[in-house]
């Protein structure tokens, strides 16, 4: 990598991938986790990827956040920000005293993180990233790189910058497909929109494509996907397509089949891949733990009635996750309450 190290902050599905892919490169990368028995996995038995695209194993060395400081007396230039979203402002504030003065720290998220690593590291060391490739961690030290997805590189204030372009060719080594973008925020708008179905698809058992290909499930999918669209346009953002979803589907004003033709594309593309549910499905059914939806849903919620829309069915996508956080099962009559509050 260049002339320098890079920091994984976050070593999980994510991070690890990227991890495993830039070592297996020749890069200099540490890995920073607050999960010991993935840490102490990395450290002894390296980093495994496995799955339909490729599997290989790498040395790797790995720390907790806390074991950071007497490993390490510089600081570093680039540090990939991997956690979930609601580990972002912990993960900046433990990060904040590692980064240099001219340093980034790089989003690799779902959500709007960039804000609040902005706010916290300043926004002169904040690259936003938009990712759509599928992994998960199966064990821990060994990560399932499931399927290939869009990867996005953009500064918040729209610049093309060296450093975009400097990080886009490390990208590169692990998504020959990845760009820089001057409209970042269009990108992570409109997997807020995606992320909303994934949502949906995550108050039950089935799988995303499942869910998706389900006509009793369309026109309810269609309207949480033109609740969030509604919102990204009264803020002025265009939204950007990727992997299927057409954000011309879902403008007020759609027509019906652009929808459906957006959401049969969306399931062509998770067909390819070997990833059958979502993270946030992993977070409530395996994991049972805390998904991101505060901060992402909550968020447009909060943006929406700033602005005066209404987005009934996002609210109540929230509240059923929260149900399931809070020990509800996973089922389908959870996703048939939204459908009801669709048709009043
Ligand atoms: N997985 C996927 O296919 C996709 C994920 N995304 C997004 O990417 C982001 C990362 O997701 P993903 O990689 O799946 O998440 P993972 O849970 O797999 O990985 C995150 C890792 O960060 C660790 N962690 C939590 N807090 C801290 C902290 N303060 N410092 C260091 N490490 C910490 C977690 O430990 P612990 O588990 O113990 O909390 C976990 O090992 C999310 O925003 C997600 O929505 C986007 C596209 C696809
Ligand atoms: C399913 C996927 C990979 C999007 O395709 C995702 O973003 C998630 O798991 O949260």
């Amino acid at each position: 990598m260049n002339n320098s190290q890079c920091v994984i902050w976050g070593a999980g599905a994510m991070g690890g991938t990227l991890a495993a892919y830039w070592i297996r490169a020749g890069f200099d990368v540490i890995l920073v986790d607050s999960n010991q028995e993935h840490v102490n996995a990395i450290n002894s038995k390296g980093l495994t990827i496995s799955g339909p695209i490729e599997t290989f194993s790498v040395p790797a060395k790995a720390y907790l956040p806390e074991q950071l400081a007497q490993n390490f007396s510089h600081s570093f230039e680039h540090i990939f920000l991997c956690t979930k979203a609601l580990h972002t402002e912990k993960a900046c504030e433990q990060l904040r005293p590692f980064l240099s003065p001219t340093g980034v720290v790089i989003s690799v998220q779902n959500g709007l993180n960039e804000h609040t690593i902005a706010r916290i590291v300043g926004q002169q060391r904040t690259l936003g990233c938009f990712i759509n490739f599928g992994a998960d961690i199966l064990e821990p030290g060994h990560i399932h790189y499931a399927g290939r997805g869009a990867v996005v590189l953009g500064e918040m204030d729209g610049s093309i910058s060296d450093r975009a372009q400097t990080i886009l060719e490390w990208m590169k080594q692990f998504e020959p497909n990845a760009i820089v973008t001057d409209r970042i925020f269009s990108f992570l708008w409109g997997k807020l929109a995606y992320g909303a179905l994934l949502f949906a698809t995550a108050l039950t058992n089935d799988s995303i494509v499942d869910i998706l290909h389900h006509p009793k499930y369309r026109s309810v999918l269609i309207a949480l996907a033109k609740e969030v669209c509604a919102v990204a346009k009264a803020q002025d953002i265009p939204l950007e397509g990727f992997n299927g979803f057409n954000p011309d589907a879902f403008t007020a004003q759609a027509p019906i089949e652009l929808s459906h033709a957006s959401i049969d594309d969306m399931v062509a593309f998770n067909r390819k891949s070997a990833k059958t549910h979502s993270g946030i499905w992993r977070d409530l059914a395996i994991h049972k733990r805390k998904t991101e939806v505060n901060e992402q849903l909550g968020v447009i919620i909060k943006i929406a009635s700033e602005c005066g829309i209404n987005t009934p069915l996002l609210s109540a996508l929230v509240d059923g996750i929260h149900l399931i956080e809070d020990g509800q099962p996973l089922c389908a009559s959870n996703l048939e309450n939204l459908i009801r509050i669709n048709q009043i």
